[in-house]
């Protein structure tokens, strides 16, 4: 174990690593059946999601783990299973089969840039403040994960007459009425969470998840009412197993002339926010905690193959994707929940290995893990965010100029409910910034090309709605 992971050397113990592991897997075990939600609505079976959500997160955290030896977990994402549906389902008329086979595409070309160490350069060419207001703002958008799943913050419809007045109809956001159990239980484990992290308690983010489960029996919250039955789910795994390879997958996305621009536009989509989500994960929880040194960084002219542990994590990233498309999921990513692990004190590889097997037991055990409420973990996703704001105090706020394009970063990525979204501003802004301080020839080609990426990514989205 010593050996394997370098638990010495990475200053952590096997208790504190499992302890950590644990954390991350409660704070992110919500997905295992938020993912089925949003994704059977393309009218993908249930259980073959269910059964391919733990796979890919299996698969995808254990390849972290053992390859790179870092406390990193994977799963498919939130901001990628809403664009999978709602954008490319329901909104470009493509099939689930379809969709997986681009998630498929979007993967290989993940590899592609991970093994030519493209990903890294464009770290490398991040500069320094932006890098910590991508940390920061990783830190918000964590909370504001948590705040959302429980309801805290809502949404309420305009009223439809506004657009005859030239409003937005869309809804406002705002404090949710505290008047019902979600949000009582919410505060509660909110609650313990401070406290037990503030006194320093150690296995506190565990604790507090599990005390707010047990609270929340009582009041009817933690229930096993999700349960499906194992024969059913394996049952319906060869329906979305190899589904991107038949013809209704591959066949018909490449069958039509004519709507190949369009996929071709939306695999550029897809691949532009997975590649810039894991960047801005890696970078805003690995810098602080030292899993990974500027010197791992900076090393990408020195060698060729994997030999930093952020290639390695690059390409266990890069690799999950592709593998959760063929079992059928959308677009599987480095877990910002990894750094409730991490700050439980988590620093190596047995902490995703941690991470996998409850994901592994979590097949036979699916009520009882489904049961933990997103109420219980909503608390702990925000302390770890308020943790991750630190970042926020190496930006020059005083200086406008620096202070401008870390705001967009850090902020929008809230904002936007979207990490990639957030680093796309931060990149044009800093553009913009340079170009009036007439030093655009300081700013390094990798980021106007990807500014440039992002704002053609933001016309393409917008031809398409
Ligand atoms: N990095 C990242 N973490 C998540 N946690 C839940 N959804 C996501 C996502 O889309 N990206």
């Amino acid at each position: 174990m010593e050996k394997f992971f370098h638990l010495k050397e990475n200053g952590t113990t096997v208790p504190r690593e499992v302890m950590a592991g644990l954390t991350t897997f409660f704070a992110m075990a919500y997905i295992i059946v938020v993912n089925p939600q949003i994704l059977t609505q393309t009218g993908m079976p249930w259980g073959g999601v269910f059964l391919a959500t733990i796979i890919a997160s299996i698969i995808g955290t254990l390849v972290m783990g053992l390859f790179a030896n870092v406390p990193y977990a994977q799963a498919p994402g939130m901001g990628l299973n809403a664009f999978f549906t709602y954008t490319v389902c329901f909104g470009l008329g493509f099939t689930w089969q379809e969709a997986l086979a681009m998630v498929f595409l979007c993967g290989c070309i993940n590899i592609l840039i991970t093994i030519t160490k493209v990903r890294k350069m464009i770290i490398r060419a991040i500069p320094e403040p932006l890098q910590h207001a991508i940390g920061g703002g990783i830190g918000l958008f964590v909370a504001y994960v948590g705040l959302l799943n429980v309801g805290f913050i809502n949404f309420t419809t305009k009223d439809p007459d506004s657009a005859s007045h030239g409003l937005a109809t869309a809804a406002t956001p705002g404090l949710a009425a505290i008047n019902n159990p979600t949000l009582w239980l919410f505060l509660i484990g909110l609650l313990v969470v401070i406290v037990l992290t503030v006194l320093k308690v150690r296995g506190g983010m565990l604790i507090a998840i599990i005390a707010t489960t047990i609270i929340g029996i009582p009041m009817g919250l933690t229930t096993m009412s999700n349960s499906v039955g194992l024969g059913e789910m394996f049952g319906q795994l060869p329906t979305t197993f190899g589904a991107l390879f038949t013809g209704e997958g591959f066949g018909s996305l490449f069958g039509n002339p004519a709507r190949i621009p369009l996929v071709l536009v939306t695999i550029f989509a897809f691949s532009m926010s997975d590649t810039f989500d894991t960047l801005g994960t890696f970078i805003g929880t690995g810098r602080r905690t030292g899993i990974f040194s500027k010197a791992d960084e900076e090393s990408v002219e020195n060698g060729s193959g994997f030999k930093t542990k952020m290639d390695k994590a690059l390409f266990a990233d890069s690799v999950a994707t592709s593998i959760g498309s063929i079992f059928g999921t959308s677009n599987t990513t480095t877990f910002v929940e990894s750094s409730a692990g991490i700050a439980a004190g988590g620093r190596t590889g047995l902490t995703s290995v941690t991470v996998a097997c409850c994901f592994a037991l979590s097949v036979l055990f699916a009520p009882l893990v489904s049961a933990i409420p997103g109420a219980a973990t909503a608390g702990v996703l925000v302390v770890v965010g308020c943790m991750m704001a630190a970042s926020l105090k190496d930006v020059a706020w005083n200086d406008i100029t620096e202070a401008i394009p870390a705001f967009f970063a850090a902020v929008f990525m809230a904002f936007a409910y979207s990490i990639s979204y957030g680093i796309a501003f931060g990149f044009i802004t800093y553009c913009i910034v340079m170009v009036c301080k007439k030093k655009a020839r300081e700013v390094h080609p990798m980021v106007w090309i990807v500014a440039a990426l992002f704002i053609l990514d933001f016309i393409c989205m917008a031809a398409l709605s």
